[in-house]
């Protein structure tokens, strides 16, 4: 008998269902409906489903986890630098998620370092046709000889209509990076995390120093003659600021209208209408809204309200929004008037102010 067809009394009144005798198979189904949801439209959950299995007289629990993947996490962050790592995670969600094709990635966030680019891959692979690899898988600049059949076995399973997407930020700033990119598709979208370059170089130069802490002076870095003479722009963390100079590569193998820019700062103060633009540029509905976020006060940055699965708020880790270490005033002026003009022309190619000053 199908549940829910029990008999009817006299005079058409519906009589109690009786009672289920064994409801566990229900449960059991209602449970991996569940899971399959998971594994199909949420890379970011992880599911715990308890069984019980009751002989007479016996109440057992038994624990099953899950993954679909975590993103949020510190373990993450660990493995943002580990391309191995990438393979594992990947093919831990692959496992679960047994529906669908793993696709190149039709979507890149090519960087910049330092940028967001993490805040925009985990806020944008909240939408339901959105499925990203969480790790920096450096395809295109240090595991390029691994091949393509390599790189899409990294890549999560998608379903008609959802796109693929990785985060490797060192791709803006490595000159084979866009020949190898326009070589997979030419049709690749390609975003790009800018933030003001002082404050980037010093981001930067906070996380290196919590790795090397003996490392020289960020003015003896940044200024040549032991800090006194000319700003060194071989330095990485200079050199990384010079927008214009990298996008000039870019553009010779991609059209400008197929490069979206997303605000480093606006990211912060509104995470909802970079997120909208992102989303319009993907061609993807608008579902990621200001619904999704809350400014968490202790953290200092936007973070993912907790979702209905239950799951708790969601802010990035702890490398992510550190305090960073103090600059003279009269080097970060120097840098200021280092980095205008690059700025000015980064705004001029782009066709957007964004206010680094
Ligand atoms: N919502 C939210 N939460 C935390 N942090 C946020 C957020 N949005 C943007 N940011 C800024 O992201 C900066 C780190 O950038 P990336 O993720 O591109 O860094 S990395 O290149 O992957 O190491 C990080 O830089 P630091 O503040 O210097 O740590 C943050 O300023």
């Amino acid at each position: 008998m199908l549940l829910g067809a029990y008999p009817r009394r006299r005079y058409g009144v519906r009589a109690a269902p009786p009672p289920l005798r064994r409801p566990w198979p229900y449960v059991l189904s209602v449970l991996v409906t569940y899971v399959c949801y998971c594994a199909l439209f949420s890379a970011d959950a992880t599911v715990v489903v308890i069984v019980r299995r009751a002989p007479p007289g016996e109440r057992r629990l038994q624990k099953k986890s899950v993954s679909c993947v975590l993103p949020f996490d510190e373990k993450m962050e660990e493995e943002e630098r580990d391309p191995a790592a990438a393979g594992s995670r990947s093919s831990s969600s692959s496992s679960s998620a047994k529906f669908g094709n793993k696709e190149l990635p039709s979507a890149l966030i090519v960087g910049v370092k330092k940028g967001g680019t993490r805040a925009v891959l985990e806020f944008i692979r909240i939408h339901p046709d959105v499925r990203a690899v969480g790790t920096e898988t450096h395809f295109f600049d240090r595991n390029h000889e691994r091949g393509l059949d390599w790189y899409r076995s990294l890549m999560p399973r998608t379903l008609e209509g959802q796109i693929s997407m990785e985060k490797t930020p060192s791709y803006f700033v490595t000159a084979e990076a866009p020949r190898r990119i326009a070589a997979m598709s030419r049709h690749t979208r390609l975003i790009v995390v800018v933030r003001d370059p002082v404050t980037r170089a010093i981001s930067d130069y906070t996380q290196t120093l919590t790795k090397s802490p003996h490392l020289p002076s960020f003015q003896e870095l940044a200024f040549r003659n032991q800090g006194l003479g000319s700003v060194d722009a071989s330095w990485n963390a200079i050199r990384i600021g010079l927008y214009a100079l990298h996008l000039e590569r870019w553009l010779s193998h991609f059209p400008l209208q197929q490069i979206h820019f997303v605000s480093g700062e606006r990211l912060v103060s509104d995470p909802a209408g970079e997120l909208g633009r992102l989303q319009d540029f993907l061609g993807l509905k608008r579902i990621v809204t200001d619904k999704h976020f809350y400014f968490n006060r202790t953290k200092g940055f936007p973070c993912l309200k907790k979702p209905e699965s239950g799951a708790s708020p969601r802010c990035l880790g702890k490398t992510k929004g550190r305090t960073h270490v103090a600059i003279d005033r009269w080097a970060i002026q120097r840098l200021r008037d280092f980095y205008r003009p690059h700025n000015v022309r980064f705004y001029q190619m782009v066709g957007q102010d964004f206010r680094w000053e």
